[in-house]
């Protein structure tokens, strides 16, 4: 039977990439999707600007929106202070099957929580289950017409506080309008907008960091 492309990438990482060694994971990935299929991770472009909004806010606590293969996933994870914890959520169980084993390839199961089910349905449930009181970062990620329900979401359930970073990809491309006039002019956010292109092509596309002001 045929494979998928994310079973595919898989076994592109399997075959190139080093146990235990993130950095090589994430670079099995890239080179994957540049020399043989083009899927739809953040990149290594805009990756470089996830690596550095990461690296600024040095996040206790992170959730992703959307994992697919756990490609950003292991890429921010590989960042994270000891202790520090990462909740994804994914509601496609067979991307959830091979994310589980790129984030176990590349040794990061301990940072790592995948969920698997719908942000709107686990969003409300995040400080009951996972003992969560916020979230330092939110990558956004998902399907792009849940970028501002989810949002408006986080924010009654009382999971942004005071200077959490939302980190949003495809403000562009695809493009999230609602998303970016929200944060953009809402007096709760102090937003910036960071330029780049869609992953591994030339086509624009930019990273929108938003900053909760509480
Ligand atoms: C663009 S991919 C994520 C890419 C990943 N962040 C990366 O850069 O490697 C989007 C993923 O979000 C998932 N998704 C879309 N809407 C979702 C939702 N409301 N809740 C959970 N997962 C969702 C899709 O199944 C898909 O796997
Ligand atoms: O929506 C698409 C898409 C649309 C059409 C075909 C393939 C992908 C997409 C493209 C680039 C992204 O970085 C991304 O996160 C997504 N997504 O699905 O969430
Ligand atoms: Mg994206």
């Amino acid at each position: 039977t045929q494979s998928t492309r994310p079973q595919r990438m898989l076994a592109a990482v399997q075959k190139n990439a080093t146990r235990g060694d993130p950095r090589s994971v994430v670079k099995a990935i890239d080179q994957f999707c540049r020399q043989k299929e083009w899927a739809m991770n953040v990149g290594d472009e805009k990756g470089c600007i996830l690596d550095s909004v990461v690296s600024e806010v040095n996040p206790a606590t992170v959730l992703e929106l959307g994992t697919y293969c756990g490609y950003s996933t292991v890429r921010i994870a590989s960042l994270l202070p000891p202790h520090a914890k990462l909740i994804t959520l994914e509601f496609n169980p067979d991307n959830a099957v091979i994310a589980r084993q790129v984030i176990a390839w590349a040794g990061l199961e301990d940072k790592i929580q995948l969920v698997e089910g719908a942000s709107g349905d686990w969003i409300p449930k995040m400080k009951e289950e996972f003992g969560v009181k916020t979230f330092d970062l939110v990558f956004l990620d998902h399907w792009k017409d849940r970028y501002l329900p989810d949002t408006k979401l986080m924010e009654e359930c009382g999971l942004l506080r005071k200077g959490s970073i939302l980190l949003a990809d495809n403000v562009i491309c695809p493009g999230t309008p609602d998303y970016l006039e929200y944060v953009r002019n809402s007096p709760r956010y102090k937003s910036q907008y960071f330029k780049s292109h869609l992953e591994y092509t030339k086509v624009e596309d930019g990273l929108e960091k938003s900053v909760f002001l509480g």
